[in-house]
């Protein structure tokens, strides 16, 4: 008999950790009978960050014992393939693949699927998929998660539907106030070279990035995507004594991070799965004017109007009152990235924004960037693995690892 495997798409409303939860613990779901009385392990995001929670906690390492590095510095690919080696070290009955190739990049992904491929023949795996493109090719059999409800399809071709392009109706809200910064140029990087223990990460990186300018940042895992980026936003003290300029700035100059920092909006997945969310979306929309989370102070007229306009845009006026913690993940990460966009900020950093939203999501949310982008004058990087389709960005500055570290060259897109 050939072995199972589940290919479970989930969207919005899906309520995956319930599942998960009764897979590993029970009582199975039906459809599950194959796995009574079988112990499974997860491979996921949530476990990685379980895993350097313990580490953090015992200050000990637990699945990187064999390497000299914590799991909390490995790059999110390196995290990934080392909880995937600790897994199949315990040998568990079953595996449950929660969105396995978010964070990876293609060739990290071809890696993994040869691995899970191999796996696959006596340990039946059950994957949790939010993008039809991820779907690993020995699944046979599907379901879609609506809610808590599993509903089971005999074919494939019924559960993907086409996606349509998203639109949305209304312009980009102005900005309320501006800010001033002189000349074109508003990041560079001229020769910047990052070692960490004596090992090269970044060499000789030149990257001019001017006003109002749509990067993609491309680049394998562990080739120092991150790295630059928490350079530019002032986290990372390796860009010190080096040809960084920040907003016209040398780095290290005496210019404050704080300054730095409220020039700048940033977005990545893990503020928002993070957050507790006990603040009205109206509340948090408009707190993005004030760089802070929820909202200690009476809103002004303007920024209630402008808060208005936003959440008009994004389709969401009418929840205005709820809270951001009922909302599906799709909703929240829109609300977090026009919280993001709403001062207009000089630069916006959106650091795998798309990771974990599903088809219909990741179309909305890649519309409201490009627009955003065309229509501001806000300079855009849009780092992600996945060529996300329909994604405008004007410039690619991809990344190449090395042995000797990554080097950058500029593609037109
Ligand atoms: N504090 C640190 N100590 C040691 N090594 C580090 C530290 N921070 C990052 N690294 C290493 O530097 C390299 C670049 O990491 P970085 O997170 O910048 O990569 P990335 O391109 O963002 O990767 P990913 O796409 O997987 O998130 C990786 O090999 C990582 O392990």
């Amino acid at each position: 008999m050939t072995q199972k495997h589940w290919a479970i798409f989930t969207g919005n409303t899906s309520q995956k950790e319930e599942l998960i939860d009764s897979l590993l613990e029970g009582p199975l779901p039906k459809g599950f009978n194959e796995l009574k009385h079988l112990e499974g392990s997860l491979l996921s995001k949530l476990a990685v960050e379980r895993f350097i929670d313990k580490e953090d906690r015992h200050g000990s390492k637990i699945i990187t014992s064999d390497t000299s590095q914590s799991l909390k510095s490995m790059s999110s690919g390196e995290q990934k393939k080392a909880l995937l080696k600790h897994i199949l070290s315990t040998q568990p009955d079953f595996i449950i693949l929660d969105n396995p190739f978010d964070n990876l990049d293609t060739t990290a992904q071809e890696d993994l699927k040869t691995k899970l491929k191999e796996v696959s023949a006596d340990t039946p795996m059950i994957q949790l998929l939010s993008r039809k493109t991820d779907l690993l090719p020995f699944a046979n059999t599907f379901a879609k998660l609506e809610g808590k409800d599993l509903v089971f399809s005999e074919t494939l071709e019924t559960l993907l539907k086409q996606q349509e392009k998203q639109v949305f109706a209304d312009d980009i809200p102005l900005p309320i106030d501006s800010y001033e910064i002189e000349g074109e140029t508003l990041i560079e990087l001229k020769g910047v070279g990052v070692t960490y223990s004596e090992k090269p990460i970044l060499r000789d990186i030149d990257w001019q990035i001017k006003k109002g300018e749509f990067w993609e940042l491309r680049g394998r895992n562990g080739s120092g995507k991150t790295t630059i980026l928490s350079m530019i936003t002032g986290e990372n003290p390796k860009g010190y004594g080096q040809e960084l300029y920040i907003f016209g700035r040398k780095k290290g100059t005496g210019e404050s991070v704080w300054e730095i920092k409220k020039r700048i909006g940033y977005f990545t997945p893990s503020m928002t799965d993070k957050f507790t969310g006990y603040h009205s979306i109206n509340h948090m929309i408009i707190s993005g004017l004030n760089d802070s989370i929820g909202l200690y102070v009476q809103p002004t007229e303007a920024q209630l109007r402008v808060a208005k306009e936003w959440l008009q845009l994004i389709g969401l006026w009418h929840m205005k009152d709820q809270l951001f913690h009922d909302l599906s993940m799709g909703q929240k990460r829109l609300i977090m990235c026009a919280r993001a966009m709403i001062k207009h900020p000089p630069l916006l950093i959106l650091d795998e924004p798309t990771a974990g939203l599903d088809d219909e999501s990741a179309a909305l949310f890649v519309a409201l960037v490009n627009k955003f982008a065309n229509e501001s004058n806000t300079t855009v990087i849009f780092v992600s693995h996945r060529k996300e389709p329909g994604l405008e960005a004007e410039f690619i500055y991809q990344l190449e690892k090395s042995e000797t570290g990554s080097t950058g060259r500029i593609l037109t897109s």
